[in-house]
């Protein structure tokens, strides 16, 4: 099946601003973490952690700080598993950088996570948020206590040993992702199938709690961009390019939101057998695309 063609970049004219994004993911207890940003850049949202790559310091590298900044999780640069890149572009301004966004996911890692002056970490279920989510689709607007990490579960020592929701993972809410940024919906659930689905290959997904792989409505499909899935089997990492319309001053906070953010427009999402990662002013970066 073919992707939509109506989109493409003009990175020769736009530069890019580098993130990191890391979700980490507990297969055997069926969890995603997420955590609620409480300032700055997408307060009030649901993301994974992150934040920018300094000056001089590798993606990866910014990727290990970040998390452990913001979550207390503490992992070696090996087990950073990278997983794809957004690319946000702003069409209404020439000026304004492109958002290249790496974004990893974690499978195993020391300490346990902390709410921090940044972040509060939620575990979603995995499986129950595996399908793009359409406005019906049921969202926890307000997350029990019972699912907030707790510093029982801190005392407890580590994810495996810890009890954060006495009814078992299922009974962990769908990842809200009406609360996150826009474009998350899209490529997230994509994401989290790509993973499971190849984590079900392997036999690896704690006693088959991974149901089996939905197909996203039709006209979701579409207007994604996506691929047929079935094609994308075995590619490693997605590639979201989306160009966001609307205002453009990043200055801008409105309610702790930036103005820029309001508009998703053309999109695409593809899946690749290698990143095009290039040289961008210096570092290794995104390389034109496509
Ligand atoms: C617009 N659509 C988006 N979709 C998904 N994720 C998005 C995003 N836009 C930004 N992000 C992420 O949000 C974090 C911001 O990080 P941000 O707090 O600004 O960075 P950093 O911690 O370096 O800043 P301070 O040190 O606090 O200034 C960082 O993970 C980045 O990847």
């Amino acid at each position: 099946m073919a992707t939509t063609d109506a989109i493409s970049l003009s990175p020769k004219i736009k530069r890019h601003k580098q993130y990191t994004l890391v979700i980490p993911l507990d297969l055997h207890g069926d969890r995603v973490l997420l955590g609620y940003k409480l300032r700055g850049f997408g307060q009030g949202k649901y993301n994974g952690y992150g934040g920018k790559v300094e000056p001089n310091e590798t993606v990866i590298a910014a990727a290990v700080r970040e998390l452990h900044e913001e979550s207390g999780l503490l992992v070696e640069e090996p087990a950073m598993i990278q997983r794809g890149v957004l690319l946000l572009e702003t069409v209404a301004d020439d000026t304004s950088p492109i958002l290249e966004i790496h974004v990893f996911t974690v499978e195993t890692w020391e300490g346990t996570e902390t709410a921090t002056d940044e972040m509060t970490p939620h575990w979603f279920s995995l499986s129950k948020s595996l399908t793009a989510p359409t406005k019906s689709t049921p969202v926890s607007g307000s997350i029990p206590p019972s699912f907030l990490s707790t510093s029982s579960a801190a005392e407890a020592g580590g994810v495996e040993e810890s009890q954060p929701h006495p009814g078992g993972p299922h009974d962990l809410p769908v990842i809200p992702y009406f609360q996150m940024w826009e474009e998350s919906r899209v490529w997230l659930p994509h994401l989290l199938r790509h993973v499971s689905s190849s984590e079900e290959g392997r036999g690896g997904v704690g006693g088959n709690l991974i149901s089996p792989e939905p197909s996203p409505p039709a006209a979701t499909a579409a207007s994604d961009g996506d691929r047929n899935e079935t094609e994308n089997k075995g590619k490693k990492y997605f590639i979201h390019h989306v160009q966001f319309i609307g205002g453009t001053d990043m200055d801008a906070v409105d309610g702790g939101e930036y103005s820029v953010w309001h508009g998703m427009g053309p999109r695409r999402l593809d899946w690749v057998d290698e990143l095009p990662i290039g040289e961008w002013e210096g570092r290794k970066s995104f390389k034109t695309y496509p």
